[in-house]
């Protein structure tokens, strides 16, 4: 009798605005309009994810984290959520990144999880409520731009991930 539960595998996929839309927002230039700015010295990418940080006299914190590189495959530790608030995470490296996310109001069974792998140019904003994994860094430690909900309230709920461990693997790259 197999006392310890299997290990769940997932296949991270590429990150892309339609697949990461039941979750919040990919922060990228494509797929968006430039805007000439600075007399055309520049171009500027309008309003790109939505912040939503005000429930309960919240208000928005700007913040920056030195996140570890791990090596794939990555095995989760904990799924969080913030039930007052989107946040936003924007690599301030060239280096890839893989966020892992579960739609649901409650505990998402572990084959509800999946894994994206954002890539130079990209960012993420989880919406209000999403379930994720804290930010992973890969190939090499990266600074991150946090932008998120700073007020009273629990904002940061954990959960142990469900059902067994999961493992994330990142596909050999073209
Ligand atoms: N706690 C914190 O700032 N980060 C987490 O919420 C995370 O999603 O990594
Ligand atoms: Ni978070």
């Amino acid at each position: 009798m197999n006392s310890r539960a299997e290990t769940h595998v997932i296949e991270a996929e590429p990150l892309t605005a339609s697949a990461f839309a039941p979750y919040g927002d990919v922060i990228e230039t494509a797929g968006h309009e430039a805007v000439p700015m600075n007399q055309g010295w520049a171009r500027r990418y309008h309003d790109l994810a939505d912040v939503d940080v005000t429930d309960q006299q919240g208000r928005v914190q700007i913040s920056l984290a030195h996140v570890q590189a791990e090596e794939s495959p990555v095995a989760l530790r904990l799924l969080e959520r913030h039930p007052l608030g989107s946040q936003i995470f924007m690599p301030l490296s060239g280096h890839p990144f893989l966020v892992v996310v579960a739609g649901g109001r409650e505990a998402p069974p572990r084959d509800a999880l999946r894994a994206f792998v954002g890539g130079y140019g990209q960012g993420v904003n989880y919406h209000k409520g999403i379930w994720h994994h804290p930010m992973i860094a890969l190939e090499a430690d990266a600074d991150f731009l946090i932008v998120d909900r700073q007020g009273p309230g629990a904002n940061c709920e954990e959960i142990p991930i469900p059902d067994g461990p999961v493992e994330i693997h990142r596909a050999a790259r073209p």
